[in-house]
């Protein structure tokens, strides 16, 4: 990576902000993934190390510009205790002048701000609140590869206001990625789900002219169903895309690869009536929640035979078991094709959760901790994160 590294600056004893991307997985006021965390510890580290004192800064979640105790960073914090073993300051607010209060009286610890998103300035990228974030700091860095796709304060503003550099993961997960894009082995298969449908659909057509085959789980699937003319009952639908899912499914042919079956129920519960359907006949008034048998096999024969795989998104609400066959047939077929010498990255917060949860994490090649993010990247577009920093 060309951009200005951490370990130029000289940090001894300066009061840094470092943006994290700790927008992790939280149930019942506890991390259920850490993996955002524990991939943040270097920079942090190494930070400390250097006798600089860093404050963290991160969204979680999308609350709407707001506090919202429900996106409170708190359970961030206790974990973050726990991974570091040094103490951590967690404040409950994200600027003013206890944040340069807090900085002060760090002895060794970290600070940890509140949710970004509680501030409406964060993701409109607003000048005020950019300088009210940099305010207090000497220098800045960027370590939350996973954001780096947004324009937002603490992406970008706040690089454009401090001397800036990126920090250690993302420098990893750039360096990672270019390793593996210079020159793809083919046959590249891509695989897409989750429910950021409106944010992903857009990456659909670059996916198509970097991969052979893209393969759409998750909810993304059911707006390309509705656009061929099948009911999809309540599934999740992009209204707006529907024209432009018709027209690449009609161009794409045999390289999209689209689900046959499917799991429906009557709501996003472990007992909601499930029943596996083909796609066309989900019946009105229930829900797709998980991709069926006959799809995975038809998606592990296509991961089976690729030399490079790209993941994000798992294939169903993969956090109810009932709805956990798709993503977990995906996920094992994507760590029989790298036990077999596959290159495959796995990247998004959910993804990755979903694969530790099955304890896969260590039979896939790399799991990067962005997931639109990387999207964006494999499609050859710049980060505005990364392009905001310095070159060296
Ligand atoms: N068919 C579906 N309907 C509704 N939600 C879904 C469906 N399939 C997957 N999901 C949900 O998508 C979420 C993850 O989506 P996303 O944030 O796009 O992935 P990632 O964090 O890996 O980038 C999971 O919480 C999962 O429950
Ligand atoms: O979880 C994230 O993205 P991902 O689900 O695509 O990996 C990042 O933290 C970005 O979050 P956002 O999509 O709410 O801006």
């Amino acid at each position: 990576m060309n951009k200005k590294s951490v370990r130029d600056l000289d940090v001894g004893d300066k009061r840094v902000l470092v943006r994290v991307d700790f927008n992790v997985p939280v149930k019942d006021g506890e991390v259920t993934d850490d993996t955002r965390i524990r991939r943040a510890l270097p920079t942090i580290q190494h930070l400390l190390s250097e006798g600089a004192r860093p404050a963290l800064i991160s969204h979680l979640g999308r609350p709407k510009g707001e506090p919202d105790p429900k996106y409170s960073m708190d359970p961030v914090a206790r974990r973050l205790e726990e991974l570091l073993g040094e103490p951590v300051k967690k404040l409950d607010t994200a600027v003013g002048p206890e944040v340069g209060e807090a900085l002060e009286g760090t002895g060794g610890g970290v600070v940890l701000l509140e949710n970004s998103r509680f501030y409406a300035g964060e993701t409109k990228n607003d000048a005020g609140f950019s300088e009210e974030l940099a305010g207090p700091f000497d220098l800045y860095v960027n370590d939350a590869f996973g954001a780096a796709h947004r324009a937002h304060a603490t992406t970008v503003g706040v690089a454009e206001r401090l001397p800036a550099a990126a920090g250690l993961l993302m420098e990893a997960e750039i360096d990672y990625l270019d390793g593996v894009l210079q020159d793809p082995e083919r046959p590249f298969v891509a695989i897409l789900g989750g429910v950021k449908v409106s944010d992903k659909l857009g990456v659909i057509e670059s996916l198509l002219g970097v991969a052979d085959s893209l393969l759409i789980g998750g909810a993304m699937c059911f707006t390309f169903f509705k656009a061929q003319g099948y009911e999809i009952g309540n599934s999740l639908v992009e209204e707006d895309y529907m024209q432009e899912a018709k027209r690449l499914t009609d161009e794409a042919g045999e390289r999209l690869v689209l689900p046959t079956d499917v799991v429906v129920a009557d709501a996003m519960e472990e007992d909601a009536g499930t029943q596996t359907v083909p796609v066309s006949g989900i019946p009105s008034g229930k829900m797709g929640l998980d991709i069926g048998p006959e799809s995975v096999e038809v998606f592990r024969d296509k991961i089976s035979g690729a030399k490079t795989i790209f993941w994000n998104g798992p294939m169903g609400v993969f956090e109810i078991d009932a709805f956990a066959k798709g993503t977990e047939g995906v996920a094992k077929a994507v760590a029989e094709a790298s036990g077999g010498g596959a290159t495959s990255v796995i990247g998004g917060g959910d993804s990755v959760a979903a694969v530790n949860k099955l304890g896969l994490d260590d039979q896939m090649g790399h799991i990067s901790t962005g997931g639109g993010a990387s999207l964006e990247y494999v499609e050859g577009k710049e980060l505005p994160g990364v392009a905001v920093l310095p070159d060296r």
